[in-house]
């Protein structure tokens, strides 16, 4: 029988507890069509059209009301420490290495598996308010991120994030943590998470160190995602150390592949563009990060896109963003490469709204990122009743450069809804249980 969301008081919980066959009757695509969609209970989308609503309402076990609202495709976060919600605002304003060095990695080595958990949660309802379906995470205690993501209901690649400065018995201890995780994930048997291996940087993980990686990698068949060329000076220290750009190292050690998944790429030359596209590897851009630690050069889009290469986006994470926001990510994107690169053309409206979806989607291996039949029901409803979304002369442009994640007001993953009109089940012991954990990661630390 179908069933009407309750509209006016969001209490009916059984709503987002499992994916049901759905109609959302007259939504607006941004290409300006007024559609329905509806897709299956294994959350494949079946149809869109104009009016299909008499032909499936029967079909339906949810019917969504989508009048006033844009549908676009659920976000990728494809690259992100999400437990660092709990560092948000905690170093500011600091140079990278030492920001890193003097305060991140201290107050890290206090953290627990329950911090790792209540941090995750934060940032999986920051993500499901602003849009996010999926995430690319790099961080410690994974199994407890696995928890919080699954909790949450929605999409995440994730790794331990190796770090060994050349200690060998420090290597035995990361990729342990790594083979615990890839064992743990895939007992779990959720779809929507998966492992990855996660050499934290070529200045952290030396060359024969990353020849490990790269093997599992290629063993296990799972994603590599790694930070590469983020500022001047790791170029300069690998062009000392090792004769070559990080870039050519990855390579040269095996990392390179259309497995990987390379945040930043800030300092990539033109030959680094031309080695990334022939290895069909990925690149995670995350201007807010770049420009808050004053990197120094913006990704060259012009270059990796002229060499085929896929570039997505990421927010990284809410130590040096601050949050995760991905609509405010994508208008950073676009007009940080214009001041940039002085273009005022480069990375329009169009393009960095599809390094949000379909090129984050592409670069994790789902299939989703586009409102298509066949795909996953990755969906978010934007209100057309906000502020920055009136008038509706491009909707792209206005998803690009106006909305805020605020807009956001339904956000369905795999065709779970996650929030239903602005409600989220459980957001406030999220964000009591979130604001404790930080307290508690502080106190330890200042007890030592
Ligand atoms: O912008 C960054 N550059 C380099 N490392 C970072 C950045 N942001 C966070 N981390 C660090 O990466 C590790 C992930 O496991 C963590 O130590 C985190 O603090
Ligand atoms: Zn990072």
């Amino acid at each position: 029988m179908s069933k009407q969301p309750d509209t006016t008081s969001v209490k009916d919980l059984e709503l987002y507890t499992k994916t049901r066959s759905t109609l959302i009757t007259g939504t607006l695509l941004p290409d300006k069509r007024k559609v329905d969609i509806w897709y299956d209970e294994t959350g494949t989308i079946r149809e869109i059209g104009p009016d299909i609503s008499h032909a499936h309402k029967g079909d339906a076990d949810i019917i969504i009301d989508g009048s006033g609202t844009l549908a676009i495709p659920g976000l990728y976060n494809t690259h992100t420490h999400a437990a660092m919600t709990l560092l948000r605002g905690y170093a500011d304003d600091m140079h990278l290495q030492q920001w890193l060095s003097e305060k991140i990695w201290p107050l890290e080595a206090h953290l627990t598996g329950d911090h790792v958990y209540w941090g995750t949660k934060l940032a999986c309802l920051e993500m499901i308010r602003s849009g996010t379906v999926a995430m690319n995470d790099m961080y410690f205690f994974m199994k407890d991120t696995a928890r919080a993501v699954e909790e949450a209901g929605i999409r995440a690649v994730l790794c331990h994030g190796i770090i060994t400065f050349g200690d060998e018995a420090k290597l035995e201890q990361e990729m342990k943590a790594t083979e615990d995780l890839v064992r743990h994930i895939r007992s779990q048997n959720n779809p929507l998470i998966r492992p990855a291996i996660g050499p934290h940087a070529p200045y952290t993980v030396p060359p024969q160190h990353l020849e490990v990686c790269a093997e599992y990698s290629r063993n296990e068949d799972i994603i590599l995602h790694t930070h590469l060329a983020e500022t001047k000076q790791e170029v300069d220290d690998c062009q000392k150390t090792n004769g070559m750009s990080p870039a050519a190292l990855l390579d040269k050690t095996g990392c390179l592949s259309s497995r990987t998944v390379a945040a930043h790429g800030c300092w990539l030359t033109e030959d680094d563009c031309r080695l990334l596209g022939e290895r069909g590897a990925h690149i995670a851009h995350n201007p807010v990060s770049n420009m808050k630690l004053a990197t120094g050069r913006a990704m060259p889009y012009h270059h990796l896109s002229e060499k085929k290469v896929n570039v997505s986006l990421g927010t990284d994470g809410c130590s040096s963003n601050n949050n995760l926001d991905m609509f405010e990510e994508m208008k950073t994107a676009a007009i940080c490469q214009k001041f940039f690169w002085n273009s005022d053309t480069l990375l329009p409206a169009g393009e960095v709204l599809s390094m949000a979806t379909s090129s984050g989607a592409r670069a994790l291996g789902y299939s989703a990122g586009e409102i298509k039949p066949g795909l996953s029901a990755d969906i978010c409803l934007l209100s057309l009743n906000h502020p920055s979304m009136v008038p509706l002369h491009n909707p792209v442009s206005n998803v690009a450069y106006s909305a805020l994640g605020c807009t956001v007001q339904t956000v369905i993953c795999n065709g779970k809804i996650l929030m239903y009109e602005g409600y989220i089940p459980q957001e406030q012991e999220i964000i009591t249980g979130a604001s404790s954990s930080a307290t508690d990661l502080l106190d330890r630390a200042a007890r030592q």
